[in-house]
């Protein structure tokens, strides 16, 4: 991906000598951690792999940035570290001052690599950001996550897994509005800060499924309910307040356009997830979906 001021490199962050290597060579002021296993449906399968990268990867990486020094090290967590909130209580939000308060073995592996970035600023006095989203959606979006995996399935006229009722709430930001929010907290947001990231867009995921049907112009009897997902969160919503008020930012795009946009890109990129979804993807699909 092209920016004026950042590289993004792909590195195996629990490979010490190879991020060791990385730092030596290329000496980086800012490091963004962007890495992590992030699919809470894997990781109710396997949690180990969670644990690894995430929290011990994350460990790697902030030692290489002592050891090397940085101006800033920024940690892109999840909304998900805070739990769930009610359906029924549509005036509670999570603030940055929610309380931890997990569900699965990923949102687990993402809190503990929160504690540990704030622990690495107050006991190393690492120059550290956390920023804490809601469920984003866009192009490349890899498709076992529930939009692209709804495109995807509607184009081939696959059924579509709804778990449960499909009554969860998720708070949908497209990915380029996050990307701002980023790049706001590393140039001006307040070293050893918090800073939620939501678009104030909740949407049913029943009624995204619904919306992706309509827009791909199939039929709505694609939709079949499937086992419910372990502990599965009922709703999430961001009060994104406090980086609006320090920062500034804003979400750009609507979900109406977002989705298309979305859409689009995806009919235009088949062959890249015919690609991923014909490889070992096929493997986890028939365990997660097979025979459901
Ligand atoms: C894959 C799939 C999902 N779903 C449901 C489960 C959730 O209620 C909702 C979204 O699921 P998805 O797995 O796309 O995303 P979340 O579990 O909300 O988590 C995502 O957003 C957060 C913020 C992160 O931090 C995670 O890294 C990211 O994966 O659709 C289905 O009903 N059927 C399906 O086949």
């Amino acid at each position: 991906m092209d920016s004026p001021y950042f590289r993004f490199v792909k590195l195996d962050i629990c490979d010490r000598d190879g991020v060791y290597k990385l730092f030596e060579e290329e000496r980086p002021d800012v490091v963004v951690n962007f890495a992590a296993e992030s699919h809470v449906d894997r990781s109710i399968e396997d949690p180990s792999i969670f644990l690894q990268t995430n929290v011990i990867g994350t460990s790697v990486l902030m030692d290489a940035c002592r050891k090397y020094g940085i101006t800033r090290y920024h940690q892109v967590s999840t909304d998900e570290v805070y739990g769930d909130l009610p359906l029924d209580r549509p005036d509670l939000f999570f603030t940055e001052e929610t309380p931890l308060h997990t569900s699965s073995p990923y949102s687990s592996s993402k809190a503990g690599a929160d504690l540990l970035v704030m622990a690495y600023h107050r006991t190393f006095g690492l120059p550290v950001t956390i920023s804490r989203c809601s469920n984003n959606y866009g192009p490349y979006h890899f498709p076992e996550k529930l939009i692209p995996l709804m495109i995807a399935n509607c184009l081939n006229d696959k059924p579509l897994p709804v778990y449960g009722e499909g009554l969860n709430v998720r708070d949908w930001l497209y990915v380029e509005d996050h990307c701002r929010a980023i790049d706001l907290i590393i140039h001006k947001g307040r070293v050893g800060e918090v800073y939620n990231v939501g678009g104030h867009n909740e949407m049913r995921n029943i009624d995204i499924v619904k919306l992706i049907c309509k827009e791909l112009g199939k039929p709505e009897s694609l939709i079949t309910h499937v086992t419910d997902r372990k502990g599965h969160d009922m709703r999430y919503a961001i009060d994104p307040t406090k980086i609006h008020n320090e920062l500034g930012w804003l979400p750009e795009t609507k979900f109406a356009d977002g989705i298309k946009k979305t859409i689009k890109w995806y009919l235009d990129h088949r062959d890249w997830w015919e690609e991923i979804i014909s490889g070992e993807y096929q493997n986890y699909y028939e365990k997660m979906y097979g025979g459901r």
